[in-house]
Parts: structure tokens; sequence; C-alpha cells
């Protein structure tokens, strides 16, 4: 798929759509807490599921109840895309299903 890097602005309107995450120098991250290390583990699998069926695949740091996830596309050089924000709002439906806060 052709894809272009995304604007300064165009980064900040999408991320004005998507609380809790945010630009960390090429990327876009957000860190999501869980109730327990298996919830967390859980959302680092579902999240794997969705990468796959994307074929666009974040960086994943598991804690003991957290998970952070950072993205940019390798595509174009490490630049943010619309692949990175369509993935982030996947991620973002999951998350409440697997009581991340
Ligand atoms: C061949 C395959 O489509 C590419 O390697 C995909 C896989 N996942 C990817 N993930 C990310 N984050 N950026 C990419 O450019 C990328 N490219």
């Amino acid at each position: 798929m052709a894809v272009e890097p995304l604007s300064q602005k165009e980064i900040e309107d999408r991320l004005a759509e998507l609380p809790g995450w945010s630009q960390e120098g090429d990327r876009i991250a957000r860190s999501y807490r869980f109730g327990s290390h298996f919830a967390a583990t859980a959302m680092v699998v579902h999240i794997a599921q969705v990468q796959e069926e994307l074929d666009h695949h974040s960086d994943l740091t598991l804690g003991y109840n957290t998970v952070v996830v950072t993205v940019n596309t390798h595509s174009v050089g490490g630049a943010v895309t619309e692949l990175d924000f369509r993935l982030a709002r996947r991620i973002e439906e999951l998350a409440p299903g697997h009581g991340a806060h």
C-alpha cells in the first residue's frame, strides 16, 4: 500500500481523537494499565492478532500489569503514517474488553 508520512498538523489532529495517545519522537505511543499481569499479557496477544491482520506491527513492552505500545512506519523511514493511526484505533477498541485503564 502506498503510504505517506503525515504532517505534524495531521498527526496532532488525529491524536486529538485518541485520548491517551501521544507523540514520542518519531512515534505515536500509549501505555495501558491492567488488573493483573495475565490481563496485560492477554492484551499483548490480542494486539498481535490485530497486527497480523493489518500487517502492521507496533513495538510492545509488557510489564507486570502494563503494556506500552509505540509505533511508526518502517517503510517510510520511521515516520508516522495513517497505518499507525489505523492500528492505534483498533488497539483502542480492544482495550476496554481487557479492563485497561
Ligand atoms: C512486508 C510487510 O508488509 C512489511 O514488512 C510491514 C510489516 N509490518 C510493519 N510494521 C510497521 N510498523 N511498519 C512497517 O513498515 C511494516 N511493514
